[in-house]
């Protein structure tokens, strides 16, 4: 489990800011990792904002919403740059479906833990095809802290680390569930993938 981290000689003038990423694929508990997270900041009295891209409105307009219902208060947003002036007084800035920012959202992440924020973000790394997705690589490479969650393959029950999709979409944003996606294991990724062919 993720501790917060509690490091330096305290003798640091201002603030110490930092990236997170929650990465995996889907159902992979990547936004229940996100909400326990952030309650925990809140719990600590710490001034957090929540974002997610505006054309995620799956569950509900507002909330963050996990698979298995869990929720938090959020603000949908166009543009990765829209945090910099609604997240740049906070403590704690939490990302849902980081994937689906634009290229401009590891620049923007990093002058806000520059500046002293917290930044939690979390991100499908793979898109249907087993492709980096988006804005994740780029992220990553510029976080402290990487937290790879893994789903149970729904075939055959070993860890899953892919989104299959059972849809026959080939643009790479489908918003969906389990109506149009599976956790699935290497194995049964290849197998699915081999089977549509
Ligand atoms: N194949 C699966 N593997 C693991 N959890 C699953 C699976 N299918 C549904 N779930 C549910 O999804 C929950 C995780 O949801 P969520 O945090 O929203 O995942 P993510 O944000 O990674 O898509 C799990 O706690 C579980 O209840
Ligand atoms: C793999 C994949 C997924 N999507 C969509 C499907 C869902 O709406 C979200 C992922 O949500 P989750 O919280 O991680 O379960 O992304 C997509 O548009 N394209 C893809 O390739
Ligand atoms: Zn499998």
């Amino acid at each position: 489990m993720f501790i917060e981290p509690r490091v330096g000689n305290g003798k640091q003038a201002t603030r110490r800011g930092w990236i997170e990423v929650i990465c995996g694929s889907m159902f992979s508990g990547k936004t229940e990792e996100l909400i326990r997270r952030l309650n925990r900041a809140k719990i600590a009295k710490q001034k957090v904002e929540i974002f997610k891209p505006a054309l995620d409105k799956r569950y509900h307009d507002e909330d963050v919403v996990s698979h298995n219902a869990n929720s938090i208060r959020s603000t949908p947003i166009d543009f990765a740059q829209d945090m910099l002036l609604l997240g740049g007084s906070c403590d704690v800035v939490g990302i849902d479906e980081a994937q689906f920012f634009d290229e401009g959202l590891a620049d923007v992440c990093a002058k806000l833990a520059n500046s002293g924020v917290r930044v939690i973000a979390a991100g499908l790394d793979m898109d249907y095809l087993g492709n980096p997705f988006g804005p994740m690589p780029a992220l990553m490479s510029v976080s402290e802290y990487v937290t790879k969650v893994h789903a149970v393959c729904v075939q055959c029950g070993d860890i899953a680390h892919y989104s299959f999709r059972n849809a026959a979409s080939e643009q790479q944003v489908l918003l969906g569930e389990t109506d149009s996606y599976e956790a699935r294991c290497r194995h049964c990724f290849v197998e699915g993938m081999k089977a549509k062919k």
